[in-house]
């Protein structure tokens, strides 16, 4: 008799996360309501690769990720980007990730606009060997049939009603209710004395305003 453990299936949600909002947290609900997932992870980055730098420290978007995986119990806090002092490649979090986890089946879900500009990413084509990629609409995102990234959708999308039979390579697109809400809108938002609590949860919201964040 095979003595096999069963693979767990697990999602990933990788962001600056400067601060976490609902245009995280609906589209994940969604991808969870569709897919039988197991797991789904929260992954904020230290350094991000691609952005200047980040506005609250890591510290304080920690905070915020943990509050909303305690409102959220669906969600859980993958803290493995912050213990690394370097840019937070995807590509090697998910190498450490599947020494760490060899039973589990990664999906690392990012959105549209994340998905646009992935043939920028450091080693992005060795994603497909550690990983399944879900892709989330984005209001003010489209993929043209002409941009390079299209033919790399055509080429992997999964197309059946389960999860796939592989354990890396695909790429799996459900609807979701699209969100047209951004952090960087939210900063903006606070920084002019707006209310933003129709964008954030509130276990996210009680956190910015104890720590004064984005004022
Ligand atoms: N409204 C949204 N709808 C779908 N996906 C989203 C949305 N907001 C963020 N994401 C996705 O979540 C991941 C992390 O995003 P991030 O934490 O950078 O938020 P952001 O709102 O894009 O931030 P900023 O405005 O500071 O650039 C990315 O893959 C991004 O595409
Ligand atoms: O690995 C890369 O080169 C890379 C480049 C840009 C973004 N990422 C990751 O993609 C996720 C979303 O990034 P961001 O900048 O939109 O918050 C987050 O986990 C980043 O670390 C990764």
């Amino acid at each position: 008799m095979s003595m096999r453990k069963a693979k767990r299936h697990t999602a990933i949600l990788g962001g600056t996360f400067d601060p976490p909002h609902f245009g995280h947290i609906r589209p994940l609900q969604d991808v969870l309501k569709h897919w039988p997932l197991q797991d789904c992870w929260l992954l904020p980055n230290h350094i991000p690769p691609h952005k200047p730098g980040t506005h609250a420290s890591t510290s304080a978007r920690l905070e915020m990720i943990d509050a909303l995986c305690h409102q959220f119990p669906a969600f859980s806090l993958c803290d493995i980007e912050l213990r690394r002092d370097e840019p937070s490649y995807t590509v090697n979090t998910l190498k450490q990730l599947k020494e760490l986890y060899p039973d589990r089946v990664f999906y690392f879900v990012m959105g549209m606009d994340s998905f646009l500009s992935l043939d920028k990413w450091f080693q992005w084509q060795q994603l497909f060997d550690l990983c399944h990629l879900v892709l989330c609409a984005r209001p003010g995102y489209q993929l043209a049939n002409e941009h390079p990234m299209a033919k790399l959708l055509s080429q992997r999308q999964h197309t059946g009603a389960d999860l796939p039979a592989e354990d890396s390579g695909k790429m799996l697109i459900t609807d979701i209710s699209e969100q047209d809400i951004s952090s960087t809108d939210i900063r903006t938002a606070l920084a002019s004395g707006r209310d933003i609590r129709q964008f954030v949860p509130e276990s996210v919201a009680r956190v910015i305003e104890a720590q004064g964040l984005y004022r």
